[in-house]
């Protein structure tokens, strides 16, 4: 039993458990304060996981948003054509033409709408001079030099956004900076126009299975953006003078990223600092920037890659670049606090493919046939042998374009954060 305190002690006392308790606030703030990098090569879903937050977490897009991303859409969709195009010239006119007269006049309104398909009107792969291209095989390939020149880091895309206003009959909305190409660029590269016919004929000669076939045969030749059926399917409405893309729309855009882009939002109560990168090799040089004190890395792979050959590098097959660039990632000394959660995205295209073109075409050792589970769990297995560092990885099995998905594994990757957050702090 000691002394009964004096009226002083007491008030020291109560000071310094009201200091005490300021500190304790202030770190269990801290605690819920997370940095998640998105990282993973080009086209493997990034910024639309980050479009996903906006939907799930924030305000969504309202119609303005939206309009935003008509030139991209509209590119997406001429680019495609483009290389619809250019299939059929590689099938042959005559062979299509067997399908009917009306099929012959289709292919005509399609072949005069890009007449001359050697360097773009829309910037056609395998023919344009691939930008910030390099070796590959080095880490240099794989991550670019890490300096720190030219990084730029902004806050969310859609805010940031240039007048758009109207040209050439199309009403623009305003352009996402770093999203998409300003509207003027985009649309001075494109020299055909989305007529309802040209919509008619992409329509249906995307339809014939002969071209499909081609496709399929060839992916090294002829790269058709994993949207391009969503807007094929759609063109109709696309095509129309009054369209406002929908949120599905949105999601499905495509632009390439070229710059660090952070969103703040909260997932519960935890205040969630995203960063998403360009994940082409050019891009790479300038994520090192956002390297310091990450909480976790979403490393994001399309599952349905590995038939595919990168945009900036045409010899290099995407996923063994993915496996290369996992491995760099998951084993760098930055990374050896950071929980490191796998999306194994693009489930639903890889669905589709898995039937058509055999996995074990491109990864021979693979004997699983085209059983969805053991494939995936193959191209997992993968992943988990470029793990020297032995990491905790959480994998999912991802659609990011799916916001139902999205919002179930991002229910999920909250725990992960959680749990790692009271690991760290010695509560677990
Ligand atoms: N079908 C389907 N398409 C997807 C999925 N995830 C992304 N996409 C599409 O794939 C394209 C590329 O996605 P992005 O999110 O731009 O890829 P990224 O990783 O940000 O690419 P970079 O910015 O070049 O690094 C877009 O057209 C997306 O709509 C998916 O799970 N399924
Ligand atoms: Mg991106």
């Amino acid at each position: 039993m000691g002394q009964p305190a004096s009226k002083e002690a007491r008030t020291e006392r109560a000071r310094s458990d009201a200091i005490d308790r300021t500190i304790q606030e202030d770190s269990k703030r801290f605690k819920k304060e997370c940095k998640i990098l998105l990282l993973g090569s080009g086209e493997s879903g990034k910024s639309t996981i980050v479009k996903q937050m906006k939907i799930i977490h924030q305000r969504g897009y309202d119609t303005q948003e939206r309009a935003v991303y008509r030139p991209t859409i509209y590119k997406n969709v001429l680019d495609s054509a483009a290389t619809l195009a250019r299939v059929v010239r590689r099938v042959g006119v005559e062979r299509i033409a067997t399908e009917g007269e009306e099929v012959r006049r289709l292919v005509g309104v399609l072949l005069s709408a890009f007449p001359t398909v050697t360097m773009g009107p829309v910037g056609l792969e395998g023919e344009t001079d691939i930008e910030g291209s390099t070796t590959s095989g080095s880490l240099t390939g794989t991550l670019g030099t890490l300096d720190s020149s030219g990084v730029e880091v902004g806050l969310d895309p859609v805010p940031f956004t240039r007048d758009g206003g109207y040209l050439g009959g199309m009403p623009l909305g305003r352009i996402p900076t770093t999203d998409s190409p300003h509207a003027a660029d985009v649309l001075a590269q494109t020299h055909a126009v989305l007529t309802p016919a040209l919509a008619d004929a992409i329509w249906h000669i995307s339809r014939l299975p002969v071209v499909e076939k081609m496709v399929d045969d060839h992916p090294a030749d002829f790269y058709l953006m994993d949207s391009a059926s969503y807007f094929f399917n759609s063109i109709h409405r696309i095509a129309a003078p009054t369209y406002i893309p929908n949120e599905e729309d949105v999601l499905r855009a495509r632009a390439k990223s070229t710059a660090i882009i952070e969103t703040r939002f909260f997932m519960g109560d935890l205040s969630i600092h995203m960063f998403d990168v360009g994940g082409q090799r050019s891009e790479r040089k300038k994520w090192i920037h956002c390297f310091e004190s990450v909480t976790s890395i979403i490393f994001c792979t399309a599952l349905s890659e590995y038939d595919q050959v990168l945009e900036e590098e045409k010899r290099v097959n995407r996923m063994r670049e993915s496996l290369y660039l996992f491995e760099s990632i998951i084993n760098s000394r930055w990374f050896l606090r950071t929980s490191v959660i796998l999306f194994l995205n693009k489930i639903d295209v890889f669905k589709r493919k898995l039937p058509k073109i055999p996995l074990g075409r491109y990864f021979p050792e693979y004997a699983g046939g085209n059983d969805l589970q053991k494939a995936a769990k193959y191209i997992l297995w993968k992943f988990m042998q470029e793990n020297r560092a032995k990491l905790t990885v959480y994998p999912h099995v991802t659609q990011a374009t799916n916001t139902k998905n999205i919002r179930l594994v991002f229910a999920a990757v909250k725990e992960t954060i959680l749990q790692n957050a009271l690991k760290d702090s010695g509560i677990l």
